[in-house]
């Protein structure tokens, strides 16, 4: 395992003052304030993550919003099935977002039972009768809101491969974020924003639009990414983030395809002296053609001493990036062309050591279990994974 430490005095003396670096950044280059008086936990796996989740729902008095891309099958979408619709029979406005692409094999008897016992369930952009020039831009966003006042985000999906511990390849690897204090309204209005368009319907008589109370120490800004052309939100968090790195850049992603612009960005940081380290899956990968298109670049980062591991024992879901032990990135975004430019996200910029420190240590322990792609070895792969990687160019701009 890789041992790091960013604790020289220097660095302990200007931790406060790069934070507020970083924050100003984002707060000018985006627009959004960051809020203070936040209090997060890391849920790591499906085994923190769904229980978490599922008794927040089971608690709600008022309302119920949750909104993702993945609704598949297996006993946990039945779980998730239930506990809404017996929230929806108690009086609890609950209200369900499923992109039309990404949860298209839901069960069907599962929306006619939420449905029946009052969920208002709505569809992102249902393939059938869609333009084609929207049909490429999904809602990527996961959320779950309860009560204005617990919100969830991050990479799980609802289905069967996200349950349990990442202990063999049908347990997937994610982690997810629970958040109390005013950053929910962050992901409130990343969920408003989509159901808006989805249902003609923005607020109704449940939304109580309560006060949030200090709940902790954390300052986060949510930043929303949102389908359209040209420069997004999304890619100018990212770029502050690898910008503002002084010591190390720990980028953890399901998905790695990005566009030259930021494998430029991932190699300068590392030229200027970065610790720069990507975590990405390995041989249990569910869309091989992206491994492809990011496997393309590794000669290129490698060369300028960025470190590549690709985990071992299952596929690796999570989107997590940590800078200098200072800030974390968490939320739906892949660092790949169709989180930064296509889709629909949502992602908490935080800037707290302590929550920093968790997913470092959730890196490292990830790391322990994955092998560490090596320069020479890589430049001598075969022919035909060479090719495959040329193969799948003309299309990386949709992945
Ligand atoms: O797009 P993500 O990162 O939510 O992952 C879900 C995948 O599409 C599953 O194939």
């Amino acid at each position: 395992m890789t041992q790091h430490t960013l604790s020289s005095p220097s660095a302990d003396r200007s931790a406060g003052e790069r934070a507020l670096r970083m924050r100003r950044r984002l707060e000018r280059l985006i627009g959004i304030a960051a809020t203070e008086g936040n209090a997060l936990v890391a849920l790591r796996n499906g085994d923190e993550i769904f229980p978490a989740m599922l008794e927040s729902v089971r608690s709600a008095e008022y309302t119920v919003d949750m909104m993702t891309f993945v609704y598949w099958r297996g006993d946990i979408a039945r779980q998730f099935a239930r506990a809404l619709a017996e929230r929806a029979r108690a009086g609890v406005r609950v209200r369900l977002l499923l992109d039309g692409f990404g949860s298209r094999t839901i069960e069907k008897g599962l929306l006619k039972d939420m449905r029946e016992a009052g969920v208002h369930v709505a569809w992102f952009r249902q393939p059938v009768a869609l333009s084609p020039l929207k049909q490429n831009h999904r809602c990527h966003r996961k959320a779950l809101l309860v009560d204005e006042r617990v919100a969830f985000t991050g990479g799980v999906g609802i289905a069967e491969e996200w349950c349990g511990d990442a202990r063999n390849e049908r347990e997937w690897r994610d982690t997810h974020v629970e958040v109390r204090g005013p950053a929910v309204d962050g992901v409130a209005a990343a969920f408003a924003q989509n159901w808006a368009e989805c249902s003609g319907e923005l607020f109704d008589r449940h939304d109580r639009f309560s006060e949030h109370r200090p709940q902790g120490d954390a300052v986060v800004q949510v930043v929303r990414g949102s389908a359209s052309f040209g420069w997004q939100d999304m890619q100018t968090l990212m770029q502050v983030m690898i910008e503002s790195a002084e010591e190390r850049f720990r980028l953890t992603t399901a998905y790695f395809s990005p566009d030259a612009y930021f494998i430029e960005l991932l190699c300068r940081a590392s030229r200027r002296g970065v610790e720069v380290e990507i975590l990405l899956p390995g041989p249990y990968t569910d869309k091989r053609v992206c491994q492809l298109a990011g496997q393309h670049f590794y000669e290129d980062l490698l060369a300028c001493g960025v470190k590549i591991y690709q985990y071992q024992p299952t596929m690796l879901h999570a989107k997590v990036i940590t800078v200098d032990g200072t800030a974390a990135l968490i939320g739906s975004t892949n660092f790949n062309r169709r989180s930064l430019e296509h889709d629909e996200e949502v992602m908490l910029a935080v800037l707290d050591e302590e929550f920093t420190a968790t997913l470092d240590t959730h890196f490292d322990e990830d790391v322990a279990v994955s092998e560490q792609i090596r320069g020479g070895r890589w430049r001598r792969r075969s022919l035909l994974q060479r090719a495959r990687e040329t193969a799948v160019l003309p299309i990386r701009r949709f992945l």
